[in-house]
């Protein structure tokens, strides 16, 4: 039998391998479990998110108590550690003596029992320099949680963050090394805080980088064609699932949700999981019943379907992938919702579109994805400012197969869960140099936190 400790080790392995993300390796791990308690579930999550978000964090506070070059240290060790230190440092529910044991057995179950020793040793220097004390403000002894905040709290300039208190300064100095301790201390690339500190400073740079830290918050979409919001807030209410209307008609924030399956409505389509700034996309195309709509990056179709319930599921929505396990997931989804307007169209790579003329095409882009680094925890060891170029060039041509296929009049909406400037409003300033035919009607930054995931959506028309 698996402890939570050597399943998130086993997992953490498992991602390091780059063939999957660690989202998809949980689900399928825990839709295969049938040992682990609900706490454990969720520990196990926790575990293996917070560990690859808070990499270079747990580097920088174990390597210098290792007393070998960290590259010699073997990977699966190293994970073992980091697991260690995640809970000692980052954590605040777990007591030290039990994290450091069940962190030391999960290496005899994974078959390295003469590495105990040293795991041991190692754990209980860093548990000695952890303190129970906590702090409001950055220092070089200080390291920020990963906690929930309400979700008012996170629109604040400055939300009220906790930071652990280390016996020693392990971080670099805030004052003297503002890049450095970011990077370090809130685990991000350097030349990504580097970015978002010239951009927007030092205040908002730490918002942002505690909210990408948090564990994502759940939102639905409501399909308030088989249920109004109401009614379906009396269905959570009474299966004991507290939850809060947002700003857009369908949406519906969860502060403790269960497990997504076990929401009420679940089989029978009554929602969907989709954050709220995603949700003011397909809103943003204006869709309507009787349209004929392109989607051109369709999967896994949280805006697609999103587009055939708008549209009353009356019309026709061609939803365009290259991913084709992507559009099954896609399939399945309308499938659940009922929605049957829809189209999936696998698109061999270098094939051009369908061609039009469509009434709206949307594309949803592939994107660096620096708005939902909480979502994706690898997403931002994949960042390098060098692939931004590669990015918005495909970006590019796909704006320009949207405007071939769109009609006279039509309506293209862009969108991207990116916050750099390059992928969302240079790249659409640059197009309407290009096409002077084009107007913009509405453009929209989401800001992370603000109050959900970060993003840039626009919709242009074209005369
Ligand atoms: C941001 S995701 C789309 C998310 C989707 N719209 C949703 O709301 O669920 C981008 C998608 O673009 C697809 N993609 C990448 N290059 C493409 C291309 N040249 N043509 C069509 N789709 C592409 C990827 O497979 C990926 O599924």
């Amino acid at each position: 039998m698996k402890t939570v400790r050597s399943a998130a080790a086993e997992l953490l392995q498992r991602c390091r391998s780059g063939r999957a993300f660690a989202p998809e390796l949980l689900d399928q791990w825990l839709a295969e479990d049938t040992v682990l308690s609900g706490p454990d579930r969720r520990l196990l999550t926790q575990l293996v998110c917070g560990v690859i978000r808070r990499r270079a964090t747990l580097d920088a506070l174990i390597q210098p108590l290792v007393e070998r070059p960290w590259s010699a240290v073997e990977p699966v060790l190293q994970d073992l550690l980091r697991l260690g230190a995640y809970q000692l440092v980052v954590l605040t529910h777990i007591p030290a003596y039990a994290a450091v044991d069940a962190t030391v057995s999960a290496a005899g179950e994974l078959g390295w029992p003469r590495a105990k020793g040293f795991l041991n040793a190692v754990l209980r220097r860093l548990a000695a320099l952890v303190s129970e004390d906590f702090v409001s403000s950055p220092a070089a002894d200080a390291v920020p949680l990963d906690e929930s905040l309400p979700l008012e709290s996170w629109s604040a300039d400055s939300p009220p963050l906790r930071y652990r208190r280390l016996r020693q300064a392990l971080l670099p100095d805030p004052q003297e090394q503002s890049l450095e301790y970011l990077a370090a201390a809130f685990s991000l690339p350097r030349s990504l805080v580097s970015r978002w500190l010239e951009r927007q400073g030092w205040q908002e740079t730490i918002r942002w980088a505690a909210w990408f830290n948090a564990p994502p918050p759940l939102w639905l979409r409501v399909q308030t064609r088989r249920v109004s919001r109401e009614a379906f807030r009396d269905c959570l209410a009474a299966a004991g699932i507290a939850s809060q209307p947002g700003p857009h008609p369908q949406s519906l924030y969860l502060p403790d949700p269960p497990p997504v399956r076990q929401i009420p409505g679940y089989a029978e389509g009554k929602f969907t999981v989709q954050d709220l700034s995603a949700m003011l996309v397909a809103s943003a195309l204006e869709p309507h019943p009787g349209m004929r709509i392109l989607d051109l990056c369709a999967a896994p179709g949280g805006k697609t379907t999103h587009l055939a319930e708008l549209m009353n599921d009356q019309g026709h929505v061609l939803a365009c992938d290259i991913h084709p396990r992507r559009l099954e997931t896609l399939r399945r989804l309308a499938q659940r919702l009922g929605l049957n307007c829809i189209e999936p169209h696998l698109l061999h790579p270098q094939e051009p579109p369908p061609s039009g003329p469509f009434d709206a095409v949307l594309v949803d882009a592939p994107c660096s994805n620096t708005g939902v680094l909480h979502r994706r925890p690898e997403a931002r060891w994949r960042w390098r400012t060098q692939d931004l170029k590669t990015l918005t060039r495909r970006q590019a041509d796909l704006l320009r197969q949207a405007l071939a296929a769109v009609r006279p009049g039509g309506t293209l909406v862009y969108a991207t869960c990116s916050l750099e400037p390059e992928e969302n409003e240079r790249l659409i300033q640059e197009l309407l140099r290009a096409f002077p035919r084009l107007e913009v009607e509405e453009e929209y930054h989401a800001i992370p936190g603000r109050p959900a995931d970060g993003g840039y959506h626009v919709r242009l028309r074209c005369r």
